[in-house]
């Protein structure tokens, strides 16, 4: 897997001391109150794992899987929910955690979904966000890293389906999807 990627952008060390600084933010935000973290499948499980243990607010979790790129580097510009959450948000403190925010056409559908269900907040974390690839506005409140306008994998990003357990978030050799 190693040899695929061009470089490493973010490495183990730097992506935990970030991760550390957002749980640290977000307890301090969600002081008093309970929060339901849910996380976009896939890619964001090894993200929401690493940011709930350091968040100190009392926290639950819920999951949805949409998908749309399937094996692809572009978006498809169709979001499909492959799986819908198991419990109800109204009334409750909602924190919506992605690995990356590239179109925004995933986030956008997911806010304008989600917030039909009455929650108390509806708040948006991303690891990675890439600004110059943006076809759709969104409000992030949370965001770890601004990357440039690559394919990227690693730390749960893929192409299709791989790569996803590399511990550091590298760049995709384009020969390896061109
Ligand atoms: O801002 P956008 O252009 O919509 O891209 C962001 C979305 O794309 C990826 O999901 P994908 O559909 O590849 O599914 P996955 O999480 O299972 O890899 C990523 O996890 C985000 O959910
Ligand atoms: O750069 C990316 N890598 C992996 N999945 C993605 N989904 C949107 N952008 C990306």
């Amino acid at each position: 897997m190693r040899k695929d990627i061009q470089e490493v952008l973010l490495d183990e060390e730097t992506l935990a001391k970030r991760i550390k600084e957002m749980g640290e933010q977000i307890s301090k935000d969600y002081e008093g109150k309970e929060v339901i973290v849910i996380g976009i499948l896939k890619g964001s499980v090894i993200f929401v794992a690493d940011l709930v243990r350091e968040v100190t607010v009392p926290v639950s979790f819920d999951f949805m899987a949409v998908s749309s790129y399937g094996n692809r580097t572009t978006t498809t510009g169709t979001v499909r929910i492959l799986k819908d959450l198991d419990y109800d948000i109204e009334g409750k403190h909602v924190l919506i955690v992605e690995d990356i925010i590239d179109s925004g056409v995933t986030l956008s559908y997911l806010i304008e979904h989600l917030a039909g269900r009455k929650p108390a907040s509806l708040k948006l974390c991303t690891l990675l966000n890439k600004p110059e690839r943006r076809k759709v506005e969104v409000k992030v409140d949370y965001i770890g890293f601004t990357v440039p306008d690559a394919f990227l994998v690693g730390f749960g990003l893929d192409y299709a389906e791989k790569y996803r357990n590399l511990p550091f978030i590298g760049i995709l050799k384009e020969e390896i999807y061109a």
